[in-house]
């Protein structure tokens, strides 16, 4: 379960300060499929840095499963955002140079996971996302946008993550792959039990979460 209590970030602006996030409360149980939606600079990908530890919170608190994220010393927050939150950008932010497996075993490399396993388990969620055939294939030059989002959908789950946080994941794809996109991730909440938080601009792909939050003037409503 994510629990989020009261949280709020202020960034200094002029003489004063501005508030993007100005108390938002909510909480998912696990294995939720959720939306952040809200116009643009309403805050969400301020939310989302200090619920994935990024940045931290000006005040309030972030519980996962019991653990309040926001009083932890700087170690214990590196290891909680390397092992409990897989993240998913719109840019895909994957390693050219690496192969989709390559890709999907490196963050299982930092958390320590032996080789056969790393292969093992990345070849399966790479099996999931429908990559079977271009496991070997480097980013850069032979996967599409839509491919390239799969892998890193698949590098996000890497490590069974209790979150996976994902911003605007469909922002560069066209209509038919972005719900594709959607699609997979929904399956994907339910077969590992991750709870997902996506933000996005389109309301077609929020109608199929399950959870809508709504971000404006800092506070989130529940559409
Ligand atoms: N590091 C920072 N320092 C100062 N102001 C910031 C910082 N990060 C974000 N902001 C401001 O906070 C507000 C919210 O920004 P944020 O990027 O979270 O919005 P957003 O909803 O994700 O927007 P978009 O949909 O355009 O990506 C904006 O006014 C932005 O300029």
């Amino acid at each position: 379960m994510l629990e989020v209590r009261n949280v709020v970030k202020e960034f200094p602006s002029g003489d004063g300060v501005i508030r993007p996030v100005n108390g938002a409360t909510f909480s998912l149980p696990q294995g939720t499929f959720a939306a952040i939606l809200g116009r643009s600079g309403s805050g969400k990908s301020t939310l989302l840095s200090i619920l994935g530890a990024l940045d931290t919170a000006t005040s309030g608190d972030v519980v996962m499963d019991g653990t309040n994220i926001s009083q932890l010393p700087p170690g214990r927050l590196t290891e909680y955002r390397r092992r409990d939150i897989g993240f998913v950008f719109q840019q895909y932010n994957l390693i050219p140079n690496l192969s989709a497996l390559e890709n999907v075993m490196l963050p299982m490399e930092f958390a320590g996971v032996g080789k056969a396993e790393r292969m093992a388990r990345a070849a399966a969620l790479l099996n999931e996302v429908e990559l079977t055939e271009e496991l070997h294939q480097r980013p850069a030059n032979r996967l599409s946008g839509g491919q390239q989002q799969r892998v890193s959908i698949a590098r996000a789950l890497a490590n069974r993550p209790r979150l996976v946080l994902a911003d605007e994941p469909t922002g560069n794809l066209d209509e038919e792959t972005g719900e594709l996109i959607i699609e997979l991730l929904r399956n994907l909440a339910q077969q590992e039990n991750t709870t997902i938080l996506v933000v996005t601009h389109d309301q077609a792909l929020a109608a199929k979460t399950d959870r809508r939050l709504r971000l404006a003037r800092g506070t989130l409503t529940e559409e």
